[in-house]
């Protein structure tokens, strides 16, 4: 099968060899698309990999029936309408530190350039005017930045600012004291950092939160003559209130990379000549542009080819260390939930598993997903998928529990699930048996030992001579051979199950038959 990638936005063509390299991916580039064009050619795309500049709307999931995967290559996915790519099941990837660097060197380039007037001074220079008057400068010694934001590129600017030697103060709800005096910084409140700071420059991603962090209030408590520089997203600050600040003199000047609408024309603040301003360049060198094409192009191939992602935005990351552990049980975990799925009349409303033995050790979240996933497809087939099984039990408000135990009952594995619909509970258990693989060694109260897969008939019946060999011969006559039986009961002459493997599915016909039979109470057919 070859997968086709459509990359949209331009990317490093030296980056993305590992697309280029995989036997099964084919890749057009078309970067100039409208969006009605995007929607029109997603239909035909496995991938889609973009910058910051596609919208990749519900619309586009809605059109893009074949999507598997989105690759950010970058880090902000706030063009991409994450809900809509989990209730899709379409995993979304970014590459999170390729442009860390470049990030950091364009905040410390703003932010001289924002001291020394130096855009200014070149534009009046280039317009043939010798203007030294107005381009008088400060300086960063001993001035104190503040930073709001201090996760990959606000720590990057901070130790560069110390080589600057200036003081620098940060604000960050994961910050603590101890690694502020680490980094030789000083931590503080959001208010803490407005007032004390002579340039503000923020690092957040732009989430509700932080949309207009930076607003009038923020304006209000910060120093006169304050400088701001914003190299993360449009709209963490407050466009309209910045140009005020600017005008009534309470600002001094701003940098702004990003903007609350790009690409942005004839904003009001770019006739202000206090206000410097780049194109959403921070992440444009050609080393970033390399490095987020390498590692977005990775996790596409990885995802492509049934792997685990590094950088999964809607789906949590599992470290590979885990992942190789827990990965013997995923075929387990999901015949078991599908099973279930199978046994149950109405729609599942409790969804509970629990991992006992050496399972019990491991962080078994994946297996979780894998056995939900297992259960829902019962109900919502194919589309269900390890991204949004999570996402779309929730919406159909089904509790999922996970509970961990050490005892095994003599297995050194065991995951036992349970499902509970409005009228009944039923459960299944299934271990990993070393060297002989995965087997169901209980269905509800019942003693059983099968593997899970093929087809299946469970007959619910009483413990009565004959009864078997009924349901034996019916089988016969419908022309379905028994592979293998396991019977168990509750008492002599109370309620029994026979568990039987087959050879071809029973047909609604067959099972009709054999429900008719004396002695039968419930017939269900699983094939898994
Ligand atoms: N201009 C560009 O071209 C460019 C390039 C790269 C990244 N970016 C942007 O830079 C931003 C930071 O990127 P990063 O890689 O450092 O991300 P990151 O996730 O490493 O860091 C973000 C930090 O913001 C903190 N944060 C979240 N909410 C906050 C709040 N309300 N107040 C204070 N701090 C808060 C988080 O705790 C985290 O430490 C993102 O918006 C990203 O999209 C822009
Ligand atoms: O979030 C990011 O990684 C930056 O904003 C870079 O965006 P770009 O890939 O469009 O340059």
């Amino acid at each position: 099968m070859t997968f086709r990638i459509l990359i949209s936005d331009p990317l490093s063509e030296d980056g993305i060899f590992p697309l280029r390299e995989a036997d099964n991916i084919e890749v057009v580039m078309e970067t100039d698309l409208t969006n009605d064009q995007l929607l029109e050619r997603i239909k035909d795309f496995d991938g889609l990999l973009v910058r910051s500049q596609t919208q990749v709307t519900k619309e586009v999931f809605a059109h893009g029936e074949k999507l598997k995967v989105i690759g950010r290559a970058g880090v902000g996915v706030d063009n991409i309408d994450l809900e809509a790519a989990t209730e899709a099941g379409v995993i979304v990837v970014n590459a999170p530190d390729g442009n860390t660097n470049s990030a950091a060197e364009h905040t410390m380039a703003m932010l001289m350039s924002l001291a020394r007037k130096i855009p200014q001074a070149y534009y009046a220079l280039k317009q043939e005017r010798w203007d030294r008057k107005s381009h008088v400068g400060v300086e960063l010694k001993n001035k104190t930045l503040g930073i709001v934001g201090l996760g990959r590129i606000g720590a990057e600017v901070a130790t560069r600012a110390k080589g600057q030697r200036m003081n620098v103060i940060a604000y960050d709800p994961f910050l603590t004291e101890e690694k502020a005096e680490n980094m030789g910084i000083e931590c503080g409140t959001i208010e803490e950092v407005l007032k004390a700071a002579d340039f503000i420059t923020v690092h957040t991603p732009l989430l509700k939160e932080t949309k207009h962090l930076i607003n009038q209030d923020a304006f209000d408590l910060m120093k006169d003559s304050v400088r701001v520089i914003n190299c993360a997203r449009g709209g963490i600050i407050d466009e309209d209130a910045l140009y005020e600040a600017i005008m009534a003199k309470k600002v001094a000047g701003a940098a702004l990379d990003v903007f609350e609408e790009e690409p942005i024309s004839n904003h009001k603040l770019l006739e202000l000549p206090e206000v410097i301003a780049t194109p959403h360049l921070g992440a444009s060198t050609v080393e970033a542009q390399e490095n987020v094409a390498i590692d977005v192009s990775r996790d596409v191939v990885n995802i492509l080819s049934g792997g685990v992602p590094q950088n999964p935005v809607n789906l949590p990351a599992v470290p590979q260390d885990i992942m190789s552990e827990i990965e013997p049980y995923f075929h387990l975990s999901e015949k078991l939930g599908a099973f279930l799925a199978r046994l149950v009349e109405e729609a599942a409303e409790e969804i509970n598993i629990y991992y006992a033995g050496e399972l019990s050790e491991l962080e078994v979240a994946p297996l979780t997903r894998n056995t939900v996933k297992g259960v829902l497809k019962r109900y919502l087939g194919d589309h269900v998928n390890d991204v949004n099984a999570a996402y779309l039990a929730e919406k159909k408000s089904i509790i999922i529990n996970e509970n961990k135990t050490s005892t095994t009952k003599g297995f050194t594995n065991l995951i036992t699930v349970e499902v509970k619909t409005k009228s009944e509970t039923r459960k299944v258990a299934g271990t990993l048996l070393n060297g002989y693989g995965a087997r169901i060694i209980k269905v509800d109260n019942y003693r059983v030992d099968v593997i899970p897969e093929g087809h299946m008939v469970l007959v619910h019946h009483k413990d009565q001579p004959g009864a078997i060999g009924r349901v034996g011969t019916t089988l016969a006559k419908d022309n379905i051979n028994i592979a293998t039986m396991q019977v168990g009961r509750s008492d002599v002459g109370g309620d029994a199950i026979m568990m039987l493997t087959v050879d071809k599915q029973v047909e609604q016909t067959g099972l009709e038959l054999l429900k008719e039979l004396e002695d039968i109470y419930k017939v269900t057919a699983v094939t898994l």
